[in-house]
Formats: structure tokens, sequence, C-alpha cells
């Protein structure tokens, strides 16, 4: 961290410092429990984005993160790891309170799986390898895989930690250097972790941390000349713009994480405990503010009456309320913007002619709370079936055969995620290469790994997070080719 007269910059850069740029703005984030102001955030813009990106093209360019050996970023990237470990609790609290998350949840997953994230990457840094070539002539070739350079991170506010470290991580492990910015809901955890980075010796300039607005300081970074690459995660209209940003620009590679209107294929042979207990999670977990969230519920005819009827009393039983209480099972929504667009999708769904099997109302005296909300009668033509809502609204339909389903499945214009229950291994090996998804869940849901790539396809956008896949956006494949003279094979 950096500090200065007028405000304070959390950085591990520091060429802040010597900036005569007005440090005074800010902005507030608010607890989404009540409405009130947790902090003033400094609100970065076009200015400072060009100064954060000029400490990490020094850092790059000059600096010794690239240059020194992969088990020595690892070696850094474990102690990253450990400090997160050792302020979970903290991190924990800030999170919980910056986007409305669950406590007891936080604390297992979203913080939890920060460490795992650097330590995965951490131990792929030293195993950068690049190929030998068969070359068709007296030549030589090979291949290098280098870091891409200075990396954009543009962040979403659902899965805020998360979501940094499984940018900044593989980033990190390539040998790039970074810009990153949180969203303006949800920056608390990103300014604690570019702390800690510089705690455990991550290099200055390597990862600098902007607050501020996406159409100032988001837009800077994807149109800057001097980013190599961005990985946007958010909503499709901004991945669109991401993308016209760097046409505008210098062409730089964007690896785009968007939305998705997933479907849950639900077969006469399931276990309905089992199916309605995926349902509930993969809709209302993390009050449905996940990209991946089953909001499309298709259930076989055979068994869709006793799906519901269980699904609608195991609703009753659902807690909305403060987060922080351990019997609660639903916050409020990140913030009033989003509380007021699930509102209205709500309303669409009635005056479409949906029906409310259960919630379809905001609660709570203040703060930006919601019923989970179950639509039945739902139509794959209604605005609810088709736009992604990012809230806790789940919409159930029904279906007779496989053909029907496999039609449901990909009748989307997103291809993120998609999840199908059935004993039967034949209608499960059709349904999986049948949808056009980025990943298929079989008789399970929402299940994320540090090993298991995450990426769309259609309007989901494109490029994967985690797995070995996330490590390639950062690396840049460099063809080596030299003449060898009298070798004795080809
Ligand atoms: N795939 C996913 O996980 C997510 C999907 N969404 C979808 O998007 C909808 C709207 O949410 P919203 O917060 O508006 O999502 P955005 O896509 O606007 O936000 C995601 C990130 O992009 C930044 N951003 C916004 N505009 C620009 C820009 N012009 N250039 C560069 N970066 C930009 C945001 O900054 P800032 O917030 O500071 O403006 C934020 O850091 C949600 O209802 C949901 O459907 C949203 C978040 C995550
Ligand atoms: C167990 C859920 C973790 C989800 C992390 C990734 C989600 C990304 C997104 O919704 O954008």
């Amino acid at each position: 961290m950096e500090q200065n007269n007028t405000t304070t910059r959390w950085t591990s850069s520091a060429l802040f410092l010597s900036s005569p740029h007005d440090f005074s703005k800010t902005f507030e984030t608010i607890d989404p429990r009540t409405g009130d102001v947790i902090a003033s955030i400094a609100e970065g813009d076009k200015e400072d984005v060009d100064l954060a990106v000029r400490s990490a093209r020094e850092a790059f360019d000059h600096g010794k993160w690239p240059r020194v050996a992969g088990s020595e970023r690892g070696k850094i990237m474990l102690k990253l790891a450990d400090l997160v470990e050792e302020h979970a609790e903290e991190l924990t609290r800030l999170e919980c309170l910056d986007a409305g998350k669950l406590l007891t949840v936080t604390r297992m997953v979203d913080i939890g799986t920060c460490g795992s994230t650097l330590r995965y990457f951490a131990g792929a840094a030293d195993k950068i390898h690049g190929e030998t070539l068969k070359m068709s002539r007296q030549f030589q070739g090979y291949t290098l895989r280098e870091p891409v350079g200075v990396a954009g991170l543009i962040i979403p506010w659902n899965f805020p930690a998360i979501m940094f470290f499984t940018k900044v991580a593989p980033a990190l492990a390539a040998g790039c250097t970074m810009v990153v910015k949180p969203a303006e809901q949800t920056p608390l955890t990103a300014l604690y972790f570019a702390h800690l980075a510089k705690q455990a010796g991550v290099p200055d300039g390597v990862i600098n941390v902007i607050t501020g607005f996406g159409p100032t300081a988001g837009a800077a970074i994807a149109s800057h000349m001097d980013v190599d690459m961005v990985s946007f995660t958010g909503s499709t209209e901004v991945g669109r713009l991401i993308m016209e940003a760097s046409a505008r620009s210098n062409l730089k590679p964007v690896s785009l994480e968007l939305g998705g209107k997933s479907p849950l294929i639900i077969f006469d042979d399931a276990d309905v405990d089992m199916a309605v207990d995926l349902a509930i999670n993969g809709n209302f977990f993390n009050k449905g503010e996940v990209c991946v969230a089953a909001s499309r519920v298709c259930v076989q005819e055979g068994i869709y009456e006793r799906f519901e009827k269980k699904l609608a009393d195991r609703m009753k039983k659902w807690v909305v309320g403060d987060p922080f209480d351990p019997r609660v099972n639903q916050g409020p929504q990140v913030d009033r913007a989003q509380y007021e667009r699930v509102l209205s999708y709500i309303g669409h769904g009635k005056r479409e002619g949906a029906t409310v099997l259960t919630g379809g109302k905001p609660c709570g005296q203040k703060g930006y709370y919601i019923e989970p909300t179950v639509f039945t009668d739902v139509k794959d033509d209604m605005i609810i079936s088709k736009e992604e809502i990012f809230g806790p609204v789940m919409c159930l339909m029904k279906f007779r055969t496989v053909e029907e389903a496999i039609a449901k499945a990909n009748d989307t214009r997103y291809g993120l995620a998609a999840g199908v229950v059935t004993k039967d291994m034949d209608v499960a090996n059709r349904m999986t290469r049948s949808i056009r998804a980025g990943v298929v869940w079989l008789n399970c849901y929402l299940v994320m790994d540090g090993d298991c790539p995450l990426g769309g396809r259609k309007m989901s956008g494109f490029g994967k997070d985690a797995s070995m896949h996330a490590l390639d956006k950062f690396l840049a494949v460099k063809a080596v080719v030299t003449p060898v003279y009298d070798s004795p094979w080809l």
C-alpha cells in the first residue's frame, strides 16, 4: 500500500506518488443490507489508468517479475496464499458487507477458494513448457510460451474475491504484470488483496488495483494501447464494448466470461429430492447472482407435479435476511440497481402470464431483499425465460421427450452451463454431447474446481477461466526457427 497526503492508494506500484493528479475524487460503497455507506473509495479515472498502466509496463519491461524463475514467482504466490488465509476472517467480513453474501458460505467458499486458486497456479509457474517442432526441412524449430505483457483484469461484483484470484493468479504465474479493476459495488477485498500482495513480496508495479467506474476506468483499460490483453467477467453488453475497444485500439486479445440462461434438465428417472436440491442451489445460491445459475429448470412430465410440490414445500422453509445471521439462506441483492432490475423482471413474468408459485415480492423494511421466486407456466418466448435475470428467480418448465429436452436446452442465445439429471447413461451421453455450453454438470450442479475450465460459447463469450486453459490466456506462443546443417534425421 502506498499513501500520500490526499488519499490512500492501495497498490503495489510506486509511480502514483510522483503524480500531480487530483486524487481527491471518491465514490461510496454501500452496505446492501441497509443502503448505508460503508466507506469512501478513491475514484480512479482514465488518468489513473494511464499511471497504472505505465507502472505495470515498467514492471514488465524492466522489473524482475517476468525475469525471475517460475519457482520464485510460485514461492511468492504461496506466501500470498498463506497471508490470505491468515486474514481470512477480516476478508470474509469485508466481502459479506460489500456484496451481501452469507457469512458462513463466504468464509468457506469465497475466501476459502482464494488460497487454493493461488496454490494451483503457483504450482504451474515453473511448468510452462514449449514444444519441439517436427520441421520438414533442415531447420530446427521450437516454441516459447512467453508472458503476454500487461494484462487488464476487469472484475464483477458477484464473486469479487474469487474472481480477483481467478484472473490475478494465472497472470502472476505466467509472469505478467496487471491493472485490476474491481466492480464499483465491491472494491473492498481487492484493495486488501493488493496490500497483502505487497507483504508477500510481489514487486511494486506488478499488481495495480484501480477502483472506479466501468465507463471511465474500465473503458480506459479496454482501449489502452499499452495493455496487451484483457480478461473480463460481466454482462454481455459490456463484453461487446470491450471487444469494440480492443478493435479500435491495439487489437489486444480479450477473454470474455459473460451472462447465461442455463438449463437444468431433469428426467423422469431422477431422484426427485436430489433434483429439487440442485434446482434450489442452482437458482438461489448467492441470491441468484451467479453467471451459471440454472435459471431454466425443465422437468419431464412424469415427475413434474411431484417436483413442483416438493419445491414449493422446500421454499416455505427458505429464510431471507441478514447474511451475517447463520440461520439465513439468502441475503440482499448487491445494490439498488440490481434489486430494481430483478423486480422489474418479476413484473415482466407476472404480466406475461407466468404463475408465481413462490415469492414474487421484495421483502424487509430496508435494504435490497427479494423473496426467492419460482415461476411456473413459463413459455419459451417469455422475457423471463430468455434474458439473464441474475437474481433469485427460477423459471420452471415441463418437457416430454429427449428431443424436446435438447431443443429446450439449446433454445437460448447463451451457452455458459447446463445440468442434466438422469440415471440413464445413454440419455446422459446424448444430452451432454448435444448441449452447446461450456460446462455440463451431470447429476450435480454448480460444481466448480480449480482444474475445471469455466467459460462459455455463443453470447456467453469465449476464453476460459480456471484450469491450465486460463494460464494459456496470459502466455503468447512464439515459434523460433533456425537452420541446421547436415542433420542425420528429420
Ligand atoms: N457473468 C457474470 O458473472 C456477471 C454478469 N453480470 C450481468 O450483467 C448485468 C448487469 O450488471 P453490471 O454490474 O452492470 O455488469 P457490468 O458488465 O457492467 O460489470 C462488470 C464489470 O465491468 C465493468 N464495466 C462496466 N462498463 C464498462 C465499460 N464500458 N468498459 C469496461 N468495463 C466496464 C464494471 O465496472 P463498474 O461496476 O465499476 O461500473 C464491472 O467491473 C447483471 O444483471 C448480470 O446479468 C454482471 C456481473 C457478473
Ligand atoms: C461455488 C460457486 C463459485 C462460483 C465462482 C465462479 C462464478 C463466476 C460468475 O458467476 O461469474
